[in-house]
């Protein structure tokens, strides 16, 4: 893994083929949250700024919207290269302000890579359709055409995967992007657009706007110009970004906050179930959209499954991002910890048992330690709420068809993951669960070329796989009489 040194981080924003440095005190500081050290800065844009970075996303837009898709997806491949050829310096980026171990990092880089790879498919594209039984002398078609300049709000978690899943299918149809990176990652974001410059991106087709999210929400979010937003973060943002679109009636993707339910069915295969309880839960500290919030386990095969979870969980090892052994990094910040640190202390109080963690790790204060808390029950903040840290909740359960019932209650509906041997339970469960994903027998579900999106507060639309591509698509009807 490379240093700050040595990665060279962009300290400015990005309009056009203009790189906006700093000036003066109106920054915003950047600091590696393992450290707590500085990492650098970058400007707070005016309004002004972000209005000429949406001008300048429009007239890119007006001559890119015209050209092949062959071309624009040729693009998109140099793109994927440089990325490819830029994998170590991205992912030590990621760690240092992410603070997620560097192969997790590297993961992520090779994942946010894939989308471009996939969206530079020129087939996926569909380009509307012609009825074929139109009557004597009219013809009925549609085509499909870009939205037009989009935006994108991204989050800390996975600052580059959740980036290239928005720009490349907006990109591949012709679309324009303003990114707003989170406030504590933007430089995995700018070296991204950095490098799509380099593959031949034309300046313009993504600007990078930092500063204050509220007034970059706000005049991205009122713009007339501005004809998309998508949006991935909290789902309290979300409501509030989806008000300020109504003015606009822009369109929308969110992708929010999830409460992922993860049920070992009484004929579950126990090993599996804890090796796919390891993944989904501990990845990136438990600061995954996805990630397993609560685990609902049967009564006859709890005791077996918490033992087995246990000595997996003690085995976890906690350490910085470039220390190849480490698991497990720290969190984002003093107020993710003091979230994680309240919902523990709920569950204690409610009568739940911490087998192992729930505190601090002694080394560092900035670590959680990874937590296991048995006999956790459903009145828990940490079973009710997304927990975004490394508490594993294991809630006791016996009658299944009650346990779904008051899943299909959550008001969240992001993934969902099951373990079973049976193939029909397997076929009634997944069709029940109330959510955009499920994981059966597995803790892994993204894959570039699958949707991915949530249902009820979860969000709106899907992003990968071809229904990607439709989000940055309008469709229109033309009728033809000759
Ligand atoms: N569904 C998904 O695909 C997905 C993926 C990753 C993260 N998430 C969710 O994101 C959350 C964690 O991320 P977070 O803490 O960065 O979320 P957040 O909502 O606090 O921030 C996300 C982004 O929104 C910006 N933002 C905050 N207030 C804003 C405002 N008023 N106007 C405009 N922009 C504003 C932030 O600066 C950041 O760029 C979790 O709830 C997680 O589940 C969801
Ligand atoms: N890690 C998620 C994104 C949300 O955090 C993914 O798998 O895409």
């Amino acid at each position: 893994m490379m240093n700050e040194k040595q990665v060279d981080l962009k300290q400015a924003a990005l309009i056009g083929v203009n790189w906006i440095p700093c000036s003066g005190s109106n920054t915003l500081k950047v600091f590696n949250p393992a450290s707590g050290e500085l990492l650098g800065t970058v400007p707070k844009l005016s309004e002004e700024q972000v209005r000429y970075a949406i001008t300048t996303a429009e007239r890119a837009f007006n001559s890119w919207r015209k050209t092949s898709i062959n071309e624009r997806c040729a693009v998109l491949n140099n793109w994927y290269q440089k990325i490819k050829e830029n994998e170590e310096r991205l992912a030590s980026i990621i760690t240092l302000e992410q603070g997620k171990p560097f192969a997790e990092a590297l993961g992520e880089v090779r994942y946010a890579a894939s989308y471009v790879k996939w969206y530079a498919q020129p087939a996926l594209q569909d380009n509307g359709s012609a009825m074929p039984n139109g009557s004597e002398g009219e013809s009925l078609k549609t085509i499909t055409e870009p939205v037009g300049v989009c935006a994108a709000i991204t989050p800390w978690n996975f600052p580059a995967a959740m980036l290239t899943r928005k720009v490349a299918p907006a990109l591949a149809v012709g679309c324009s992007m303003i990114i707003k990176p989170a406030p504590e990652t933007p430089f995995t974001a700018l070296a991204l657009s950095e490098l799509a410059l380099l593959a031949g991106v034309p300046p313009g087709m993504i600007n990078v706007v930092t500063g204050d999210a509220q007034l970059i929400g706000d005049t991205v979010c009122t713009s007339k110009q501005v004809k998309k937003l998508s949006f991935t973060g909290s789902t309290a943002v979300g409501r509030h970004l989806m008000r300020a679109c109504a003015s606009t009636v822009k369109r929308l993707s969110l992708e929010l906050g999830g409460n992922a339910p993860f049920i070992v069915c009484s004929d579950a295969d126990i090993d599996k179930a804890v090796e796919g309880a390891m993944q989904s839960k501990f990845r990136n500290a438990g600061q995954t959209c996805v990630c397993a919030n609560a685990f609902y386990v049967h009564d006859s095969l709890y005791d077996r499954f918490a033992s087995a979870f246990e000595k997996r969980i003690k085995a976890l090892s906690l350490g910085l991002g470039g220390d190849p052994h480490t698991d497990i990094g720290p969190l984002i910040n003093e107020r993710a910890l003091e979230k994680v640190e309240a919902l523990v202390r709920d569950a204690r109080e409610k009568g739940g048992k911490i087998v192992y963690g729930g505190e601090r790790w002694a080394e560092s204060e900035r670590w959680y330690l990874p937590t296991l808390i048995t006999e956790a029950t459903t009145d828990m903040r940490c079973v009710q709420e997304e927990v975004f840290g490394p508490v594993a909740p294991l809630v006791r359960y016996s009658d299944e068809d009650s346990l779904i019932a008051s899943l299909r209650a959550q008001d969240t509906g992001l993934a969902a993951y099951f373990y079973s041997e049976s193939l029909k339970r397997i076929h009634d469960l997944a069709a029940e669960l109330e959510v955009g994903m499920v994981g059966v027998n597995t803790g892994v579900i993204s894959d570039p070329a699958m949707p991915f999106g949530g249902v009820k507060s979860s969000g709106l639309g899907r992003e990968g796989g071809r229904q990607g591509i439709t989000e940055y698509l309008e469709t229109k009807y033309i009728k033809l009489c000759y």
